[in-house]
C-alpha cells in the first residue's frame, strides 16, 4: 500500500552550499572512481525505485493524473531498465581505449596513446515536471555510471515525485554524494550560485536560457534538454493516411501530449485533409470509446498556469476544431483537440503546444510544407515524416531536428537506449545509453614516451634542424590526391590504390590484379614503336 507523499517542502537556501559543498568533498575522496561502487549504487538505485514504486506511481497519479501504466511504462520501469543496461555495459565503456590507427600515426605508436574515461566531477541536474521521475533520474544513471557525484533539482510543479524522489535518492544512495535539493527559482538560482562540473538542464528554452547564460560565467559546460515546435509531414504518397492518424494522435495522447517531442503541427497535402480527420476521428474512438474525459489512461495538465496556457493558444485561434476541444479546468482536462488552420501566425503554430492540442495545415507541395517548417522553427527537437521514401529522404535532407522518425509520432524518443537530444535552440549534447556515460565523462588522452626513444623523437628540441625536419616530414607527411581546385587527380596514386582495390581481398580479387597487371605488361612490352 503506498502512503501519502510527504508534504512539499523547499530546502532551505542556507542549506544549499553544504549541500553542493558535501556532493563536491564526496567526489574528492576518489571513491567514485571505483567501477564496483558505481556498480553498487547502480543496484541500490534499482531496489530503490522498485521499492518505491508503489509511492512513485500514486505522486504520479496525484501530480499528473497519469496512470499507472505509463507511470510504469515511461517513469518507474524506464529508469529500472536503465539501471540495468548500464550495469550491463558499464565495464565496457569505463575501459581505457587504446589508440592507434588511424588516430596515431605509425611513426607515434611508440607513445601508447590512450584515453582515460574520467568522472567530471560533481554535476546538478535539473528536471521539467512531464517525466517527473525519468527526466530527473535517467541523467543521474549516467552520471553515476561516470563516477560523477551529484546534487539533484526536482520541478516544483510535481511536488509529490519530488519529495519521494528526495526521499529514496537520500536514504538508498552513498550519503552525500547524491542529495536533493527542492524548490522553485530561489532555489535553483541558489544552486546556480554553486560552482559545478556540468549541469544537466531539461525544460524550456526561456530557462535553458538563463542556466547557460548563469553557467557561461564560469565555463560551466551545460547539457540543454529543451522544448521545440516539431512538424509533422504527409505527402499525398503516404502510403497509409489510417495509421498515419492514428499513430501521430498517440503522440498527443501519452501523458496528455505533455512530451516535449510530440508533434506540434502536421502539415499534410490539402487533398488529403478531409480523409485524414475523418481517421483522426477513427482512432479517437478506438482509444477513447467513452470518451477521453472517462478514460482512466488519460493524464491530467500540470496546473492552472498551464491549463490556461494551452487554452489561450485554443482561444486565440483562428482555425476550426476538427476533433476534440473540450476543456474542464476543474478536472484540468483538455481533451485531445486537432485545429485545422490556414495562417502560419495562427496560435496554433506559433505556440509550442506541450499538451493534447495540435494543428492541421493544408499545403499544396512538399516545398510548401519544408518552406512552412523552417519558417516556423529551424532547428525543431523532433519531426516526423509520412511519405514515401524519396520525400521522407528528402525531408530528413532539408530540415533537421534533433531526432525524427518516419512513418510514426516520437518513436526515435521511446526507446532508452539510443541517444537522444536536440539541435540548435531546441538543446546541447545528448544522453540515454551510452550517450549518458560520455555527457558525464571526461575523456582524457594520455601520452608515454618511452626513455629510449630519446634519440628518435629529439627533432623537436632547439637548436632546430631543418634537415631533421624535412626527414620528420618524409615520414609523416602525406602526398595530396587533388589539385589546387579541388579535383581529385588520378596519378600514379590513384591507379595503384585502384589496382589494389580491384575485385577486394579474396583470391578471386588478387587473380583478378594480376591479371590486369600481365595483360598491361604484355601491352607494354608488345607495343608497337
Ligand atoms: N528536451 C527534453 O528532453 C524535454 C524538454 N522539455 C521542455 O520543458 C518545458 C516544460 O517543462 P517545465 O518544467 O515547465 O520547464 P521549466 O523550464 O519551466 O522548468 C524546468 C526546471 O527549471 C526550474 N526553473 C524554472 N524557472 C526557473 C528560473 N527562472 N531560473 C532557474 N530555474 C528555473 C524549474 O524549477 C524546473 O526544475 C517545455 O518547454 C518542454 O518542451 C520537457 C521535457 C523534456
Ligand atoms: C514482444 C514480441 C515482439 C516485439 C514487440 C514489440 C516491438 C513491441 C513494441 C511495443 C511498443 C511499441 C511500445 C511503446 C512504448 C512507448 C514508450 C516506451 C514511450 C516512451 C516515451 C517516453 C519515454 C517519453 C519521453 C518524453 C520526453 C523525453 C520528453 O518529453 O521530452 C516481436 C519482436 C514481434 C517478437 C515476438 C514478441
Amino acid at each position: 500500500m503506498a502512503t501519502k507523499a510527504p508534504e512539499f517542502q523547499a530546502t532551505a537556501l542556507e542549506a544549499i552550499p553544504k549541500i553542493a559543498s558535501l556532493a563536491r568533498g564526496q567526489f574528492r575522496t576518489h571513491k567514485t572512481k571505483n567501477l564496483e561502487w558505481r556498480k553498487t549504487q547502480l543496484r541500490k538505485l534499482y531496489w530503490a525505485l522498485e521499492d518505491f514504486k508503489p509511492q512513485l506511481v500514486e505522486a504520479l497519479k496525484s501530480d499528473l493524473g497519469k496512470s499507472s501504466f505509463e507511470a510504469l511504462l515511461t517513469e518507474v520501469d524506464w529508469v529500472k531498465k536503465d539501471c540495468m543496461w548500464m550495469l550491463d555495459h558499464l565495464d565496457s565503456f569505463a575501459k581505457d581505449q587504446k589508440l592507434g590507427s588511424p588516430d596515431v600515426p605509425a611513426t607515434y605508436s611508440i607513445m601508447n596513446f590512450r584515453v582515460k574515461k574520467e568522472p567530471l566531477g560533481t554535476v546538478l541536474i535539473i528536471g521539467p515536471y512531464n517525466y517527473p521521475v525519468q527526466l530527473l533520474l535517467c541523467p543521474l544513471v549516467g552520471a553515476i555510471a561516470a563516477g560523477c557525484t551529484a546534487v539533484l533539482k526536482p520541478s516544483e510543479l510535481t511536488p509529490a515525485c519530488a519529495m519521494w524522489t528526495k526521499e529514496l535518492i537520500e536514504k538508498r544512495l552513498d550519503s552525500g554524494s547524491f542529495s536533493v535539493v527542492n524548490g522553485a527559482i530561489p532555489e535553483t538560482n541558489a544552486l546556480m550560485n554553486e560552482k559545478w562540473d556540468k549541469i544537466f538542464f531539461t525544460g524550456s528554452a526561456q530557462v535553458g536560457s538563463i542556466i547557460a547564460q548563469k553557467a557561461a560565467q564560469t565555463l560551466t559546460p551545460v547539457v540543454l534538454e529543451l522544448g521545440g515546435k516539431n512538424p509533422a509531414f504527409i505527402t499525398k504518397n503516404c502510403s497509409n493516411l489510417a495509421l498515419a492518424a492514428r499513430r501521430l494522435l498517440w503522440g498527443k495522447t501519452q501523458n496528455a501530449g505533455q512530451v516535449c517531442m510530440s508533434q506540434n503541427y502536421v502539415l499534410i497535402d490539402k487533398d488529403l485533409v478531409p480523409t485524414f480527420i475523418e481517421f483522426l476521428k477513427v482512432a479517437y474512438k478506438d482509444m477513447f470509446p467513452n470518451g477521453a474525459k472517462a478514460s482512466p489512461d488519460l493524464s491530467r495538465i500540470v496546473n492552472k498556469r498551464h491549463f490556461q496556457r494551452i487554452k489561450k493558444m485554443l482561444d486565440d485561434t483562428q482555425g476550426k476544431i476538427v476533433m476534440g476541444g473540450e476543456l474542464d479546468e476543474s478536472e484540468l482536462y483538455i481533451e485531445p483537440t486537432a485545429v485545422l488552420v490556414n495562417s502560419v501566425n495562427d496560435s496554433m503554430m506559433q505556440e509550442e503546444s506541450f499538451g493534447p492540442i495540435f494543428s492541421i495545415y493544408p499545403v499544396n507541395t512538399l516545398d510548401e510544407a519544408l518552406n512552412i517548417a523552417n519558417l516556423i522553427h529551424k532547428t525543431p527537437l523532433s519531426l516526423f515524416t509520412f511519405g514515401n521514401k524519396a520525400e521522407n529522404n528528402r525531408i530528413l535532407n532539408e530540415m533537421t531536428s534533433g531526432g525524427a522518425t518516419i512513418n510514426d509520432g516520437f518513436f526515435h524518443g521511446a526507446v532508452n537506449t539510443v541517444p537522444f537530444g536536440g539541435v540548435g535552440d531546441s538543446g546541447w549534447g545528448a544522453y540515454r545509453g551510452k550517450a549518458s556515460f560520455d555527457s558525464f565523462t571526461h575523456f582524457r588522452t594520455i601520452a608515454e614516451t618511452p626513455g629510449w626513444a630519446e634519440k628518435l623523437i629529439r627533432v623537436r628540441y632547439m637548436p632546430y634542424d631543418f634537415k631533421a625536419l624535412a626527414f620528420l616530414n618524409r615520414l609523416t607527411e602525406s602526398k595530396p590526391n587533388f589539385d589546387r581546385s579541388g579535383k581529385v587527380v588520378k596519378g600514379f596514386g590513384y591507379w595503384i590504390t585502384f589496382l589494389f582495390g580491384l575485385g577486394g581481398k579474396s583470391a578471386k580479387g588478387a587473380f583478378l590484379r594480376w591479371l590486369v597487371v600481365l595483360v598491361a605488361h604484355y601491352l607494354y612490352t608488345n607495343r608497337s614503336s
